[in-house]
């Protein structure tokens, strides 16, 4: 059974929620889906995939968590080139910026954002939002 792997790092529970609907559509598309919390992925873990979701929430001043995000993201610059990555993520009170740093680090890395951008929450994530993350957990299921 095809699988793909969640990699996702969250504070405070907003980002893990878009996390488990994104492997609750891999699930419903007939896919096994792999949460893995940022502490413990590394690039082995998207080694052999053709897509993968990264879950992170806009922290510092929009940008992504610097202590276990970033550098699992500096590690993964060099191993998503010719990948569909799904990127997801909760923020505050900002506008979005870190996700729209993050789809363009993504896009040089050589990996294509699926539908052109980040799915995000404002804080916790709304029906809409879960409805978004689940369509992408069973694209990427077909992609898997
Ligand atoms: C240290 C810290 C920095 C943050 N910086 C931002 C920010 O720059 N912009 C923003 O919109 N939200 C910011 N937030 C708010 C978080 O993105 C928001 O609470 C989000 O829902 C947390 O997601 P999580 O529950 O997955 O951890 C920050 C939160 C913390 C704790």
């Amino acid at each position: 059974m095809a699988k793909v792997k969640i990699i996702y790092w969250s504070g405070t529970g907003n980002t893990a929620a878009m996390a488990a609907a994104i492997a609750d559509g891999v699930k419903e598309a007939g896919a096994e889906a792999e949460l893995i919390t940022a502490e413990t992925a590394g690039a082995a873990d998207v080694q052999d995939a053709k897509a993968i979701a990264l879950g992170c929430p806009s922290m510092g001043a929009e940008q992504l968590e610097e202590t276990i995000m970033e550098p699992l993201m500096e590690e993964l610059d060099g191993a998503i080139s010719g990948k569909t990555v799904v990127l997801f993520g909760s923020y505050g009170w900002g506008s979005g910026d870190w996700m729209r740093d993050w789809e363009d680090r993504v896009s040089s890395d050589g990996a294509s954002v699926w539908n052109g951008e980040g799915i995000i929450a404002n804080n916790a994530p709304d029906d809409d939002v879960l409805d978004s993350c689940k369509s992408a957990g069973r694209d990427l299921a077909g992609l898997a």
